[in-house]
């Protein structure tokens, strides 16, 4: 099996550092904050000229860092503060009662409890420790109220209840990356995820995730010294929207190779480029490896962190190639196979799955 390194990463790296030395420049190195109220409202009921300078800095962001904070998002952050709570209800719980949720088979099941050490995003060394749980809630459709815990009520009720609003601004930031690309057809990604405007579509491949960085024993000395929360990766699907607490410890790969950290900003929702979306456009948008870093305090002062994450995700019968000319140095995207967006996911999970 291919691993994801030496599909995207290391490839993409060579090429890009290339193109930024030709370039001179090597990446701006902060992640840029875009307060996004010009197109408050409901998707369907913008029009074109409100779009206006946004396109230009979030299409920038996303080529120069991958990452941008945005700002007056029109999601309800109540929801999401109501989700982390149920969250750590189920977290907290015994390991006997949580493993009655867990993926019968991570690798092919995905919706579900995963907990320490099932799964591996690390994609250099698999081996790495990586300390976290989480409750995946993939393919909403095809999972009622029997596969969510039963001892947090309404847990799916409150996945459900911010579904809406992502989705209306997913489908905003769809529109904006269109258009940044000036593709015939700047509807061509929002398209392409089809259950964003019929949810009942079987071809659904999006994905919730609550995840629970637990604390740690003040220098327990079983966590060895690389230890890390969540290892160095890249999204695999077409955006990524992160609601993370006000802990820390998420940081973000330059093109040099050194991170920058991904401070939590109050109410803001953190959106990043994944795989599927840099292929779509020719590694015009960077799919950033990021990871979440044990920060030194943390290791004195068992602090949980928590995160809760939408990943839009292309339908799975979607076939994704490049949709733009690629720019100079980047032509090696012309070269993969177009992916079939469900073949992706299950060949990046089996590899997750799979210690070697
Ligand atoms: O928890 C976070 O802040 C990031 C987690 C992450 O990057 C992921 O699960 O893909
Ligand atoms: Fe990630």
């Amino acid at each position: 099996m291919l691993s994801l390194s030496q599909n995207f990463g290391l490839s993409w790296y060579i090429a890009k550092i290339k193109f930024a030395i030709k370039m001179g420049s090597l990446g701006d190195s902060t992640i840029p904050v875009v307060d996004l109220s010009p197109l408050a409202g409901k998707y369907e009921d913008l029009n074109d000229a409100v779009f206006g300078q946004l396109v230009e800095k979030v299409g920038q962001a996303f080529n120069e860092v991958g990452f941008v904070y945005i700002v007056n998002h029109g999601v309800d952050m109540d929801k999401i503060e109501h989700i982390h709570k149920l969250s750590k209800g189920f977290f907290t719980m015994s390991a006997a009662t949580k493993n009655k949720y867990k993926k019968p088979n991570a690798a092919i099941n995905w919706h579900g409890y995963s907990g320490p050490g099932d799964e591996f995003l690390n994609e250099a060394e698999k081996n790495s420790t990586e300390l976290r749980e989480m409750f995946d809630a993939w393919g909403f459709e095809q999972f009622d109220e029997k596969h969510f815990p039963t001892e947090v009520p309404g847990y799916k009720d409150a996945f459900d209840a911010v579904r809406p609003e992502c989705n209306n601004v997913g489908k905003k930031l769809l529109r904006l990356l269109g258009k940044y690309l000036h593709l015939d057809d700047d509807e061509l990604f929002v398209k392409a995820h089809s259950f964003m405007n019929n949810p009942t579509k079987i071809r659904t491949h999006s994905q919730f995730r609550t995840l629970h960085y637990y604390p740690m024993e003040p220098n327990d000395p079983s966590i060895p010294p690389n230890a890390i929360r969540c290892g160095e990766h890249a999204d695999w699907g077409t955006i990524t929207l992160l609601f993370q607490d006000m802990v820390g410890g998420l940081e973000v790969k330059r093109l040099d190779g050194s991170w920058i950290e991904a401070t939590p900003i109050e109410g803001s929702i953190l959106v990043n480029i994944a795989q599927l979306m840099e292929l779509w456009s020719a590694g015009i948008f960077r799919a950033t490896p990021h990871r979440v870093r044990i920060l030194d305090v943390e290791r004195i002062r068992k602090t949980a962190r928590q995160s809760f994450i939408y990943f839009i995700n292309p339908d799975g019968d979607y076939v994704v190639k490049p949709v733009v000319k690629c720019p100079p140095g980047d032509e090696e995207y012309l070269e993969r196979t177009p992916i079939v967006a469900y073949d992706h996911y299950l060949r990046l999970m089996a590899d997750a799955t799979l210690r070697y």
